[in-house]
């Protein structure tokens, strides 16, 4: 399948790490959703991503692969992205895990399969935050110029804004945004309703939602008819 992230306006991200019942797979998978992302930043699996991506494979929603650790690269996804945090202050997980595992796989990618995605994580608490030694502390001229890092400099096809666990500021992101000529703005974290992803998709070009879909499934799928004709993009 041909995912075109440049379509994205709603995903759910699914960490293999959590349980979900096939009731709660069942409604996301048909909620409308433009994919589902598979990921989380600690405790994710071979075992556990086989599990979930079997079990999201019964539908025809796209099922798209966060890589965030070597061990847990599992074919069969439709798309694969590949976290590049901009902001850790340790290089492993800026190039140092991507070199590890360009050792192990570079000869045998299929490239059109592969996107990276420019990270800058702004929510100190977050797991990932503190797995990569993120400096958060940044305003938004220092996020402005990480993104146009990413678009300009590196060309990659993504700019995810993480706020994970909490929400973030909306008129950064939104001046984030502006800065972007061709990568796309993702933005994730702390979306809990439907007001919630209402604000953000008016930030950014692609809103994702995670935790919520494991303490309240309902307002999780509210989040699905948010409106993005406001965004003007
Ligand atoms: C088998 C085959 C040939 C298939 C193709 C495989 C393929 C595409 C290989 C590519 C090679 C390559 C370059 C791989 C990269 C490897 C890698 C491990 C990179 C490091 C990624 C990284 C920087 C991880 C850090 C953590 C992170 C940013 C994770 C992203 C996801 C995230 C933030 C989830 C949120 O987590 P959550 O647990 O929900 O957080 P909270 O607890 O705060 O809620
Ligand atoms: O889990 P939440 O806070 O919704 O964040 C979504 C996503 O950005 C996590 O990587
Ligand atoms: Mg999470």
């Amino acid at each position: 399948m041909i995912v075109d992230i440049r379509k994205w306006k709603h995903v759910f991200k699914l960490d293999p790490d959590r349980d979900i019942s096939d009731e709660a797979l069942d409604r996301l998978c048909l909620s409308g959703t433009d994919a589902i992302l598979v990921g989380g930043s600690s405790g994710v699996t071979f075992d556990n991503t086989v599990d979930l991506l079997s079990r999201i494979r019964q539908y025809e929603v796209p099922v798209v692969l966060e890589i965030s650790n070597q061990e847990a690269i599992v074919p069969g996804f439709d798309l694969f992205l590949i976290p590049v945090v901009l902001n850790a202050d340790d290089p492993k997980w800026i190039v140092g895990q991507h070199h590890e595992a360009l050792k192990e796989y570079g000869a045998l990618l299929n490239w059109d399969e592969i996107l990276a995605e420019g990270y800058i994580i702004l929510n100190k608490e977050a797991t990932a935050a503190q797995l990569t030694s993120a400096r958060t502390n940044l305003d938004a001229k220092d996020v402005a110029a990480y993104a146009r890092m990413a678009d300009k400099l590196f060309h990659m096809s993504i700019v995810y804004v993480e706020y994970s666990g909490t929400f973030g500021d909306m008129e950064l992101v939104r001046r984030t945004r502006q800065v972007l000529e061709n990568a796309r703005l993702l933005y994730g974290g702390g979306i809990d309703s439907l007001e919630k992803a209402q604000q953000a998709a008016e930030a950014a070009d692609t809103i994702v939602v995670g935790n919520i879909i494991y303490s309240d499934l309902e307002q999780a799928l509210q989040t699905v008819n948010v409106n993005f004709d406001r965004n003007g993009r």
